[in-house]
């Protein structure tokens, strides 16, 4: 099969190495028609992962008809706040799979990646899924364990995409709740950078831990109050990605957190790196669904008001341990 990866970043380059251990073709799109050749003459990516070897079925393109020509599947690895303006210019072809896998909530809209991808490219939802779990992508190339879900509406779609990238390293289970794996996903991003503060303030594993159970009390709130199966809070793309997004020092989302908890600003960690960390943006958009749809979630608006610089992280711990005491349940 031919499988298009739309974007050579860090997590497209890997998911194309997956899909290749898998046994397919790759077209691996990249914006950048020095990047492409770069990648082509010496079999890595050396802007995003220059130790890692590419499968030698994989292939990189600049141009994006190219990419998606023939392609069973066309998956979406660019960051979530391009991926409306990026689709808006291409011709998805209608008879794809189409995959998302940007960890983001959209900007003014609110919308989910699938929403999106349906809205710009009319790709009708049981054509369409999700890739999302515990899935750092340094790990992932290094082919060591890890699980992950592809979700869709449809078990025929999300059998096939789970055939696509299912590898004796990466081990993929089907899952039909799209909006609670979106959701999730995106989330977990803000959490991770309210842990990454506390660990950047010098707390440890209680402060951590609280956070990443507080944390996906709120997310499961919001989700369940946007249709979602509570059950996928508690699975691979819930509790599974949280615990390794807040665990992990590769996490850019934590690393990012963690660098404004030693007193840096947004704007000085922002410059210093290429890579997108997704909560940065997503928290202002998660924070605008909680109060659209009347949900609480004290530790996303908190990241929101860091973020916003209108708190600093320590006075954010301050006034989040100095809410009213409630009760676990509510
Ligand atoms: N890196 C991981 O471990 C990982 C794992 C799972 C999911 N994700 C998600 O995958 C998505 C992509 O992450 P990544 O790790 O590849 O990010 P990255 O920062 O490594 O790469 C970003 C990619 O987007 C492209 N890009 C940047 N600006 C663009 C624009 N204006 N228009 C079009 N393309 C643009 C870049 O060229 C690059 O290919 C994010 O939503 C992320 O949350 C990442
Ligand atoms: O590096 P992060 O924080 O974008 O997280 C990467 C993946 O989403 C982890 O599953």
């Amino acid at each position: 099969m031919k499988v298009a990866v739309m974007g050579a970043g860090t997590w497209g380059t890997t998911f194309g190495l997956v899909v290749g251990d898998s046994g397919h073709e790759v077209t691996l799109w990249a914006r950048r028609p020095e990047l492409a050749a770069a990648i082509n003459a010496t079999g890595r990516n050396p802007d995003y992962l220059p130790d890692v070897e590419l499968p030698a079925t994989l292939r990189a393109v600049s141009d994006p008809a190219e990419a998606m020509a023939g392609a069973y599947a066309v998956v979406l690895a660019v960051p979530s706040q391009r991926l409306r303006e990026t689709l808006a210019g291409w011709d998805v072809p209608t008879d794809a799979r189409v995959v998302s896998l940007a960890k983001g909530i959209e900007l003014g809209t609110g919308r989910r990646m699938s929403e999106v991808v349906r809205e710009v490219a009319g790709v009708e939802p049981d054509r369409l899924a999700v890739v999302t779990g515990p899935n750092l992508a340094r790990e992932i190339a290094a082919r060591q364990p890890s699980a992950s879900v592809a979700a869709s509406v449809s078990e025929s779609t999300a059998n096939d995409v789970q055939r696509i990238c299912h590898t004796p390293a990466f081990r993929v289970y089907t899952n039909a709740d799209v909006v609670g794996c979106e959701l999730a996903g995106a989330t977990k991003n803000v959490i991770a950078l309210g842990v990454g503060m506390a660990v950047g303030l010098g707390f440890g594993a209680n402060a951590t831990a609280s956070l990443i159970t507080r944390g996906l009390a709120e997310t499961s709130r919001l989700g369940v109050a946007l249709g979602a199966d509570p059950y996928t809070f508690a699975g691979l793309a819930g509790l599974g990605d949280l615990v390794a997004t807040c665990a992990s020092p590769l996490s850019r989302n934590r690393t990012f957190g963690e660098e404004l908890g030693r007193g840096r600003s947004v704007e000085d960690i922002s410059r210093s790196t290429r890579q997108v960390a997704e909560g940065v943006l997503s928290c202002a958009s998660v924070q605008a669904l909680a109060h659209e749809h009347g949900v609480e979630m004290p530790i996303a608006e908190h990241v929101a008001a860091v973020i916003a610089g209108d708190l600093t992280p320590a006075q954010g711990v301050k006034d989040l341990m100095g809410r009213t005491p409630g009760r676990e349940r509510d």
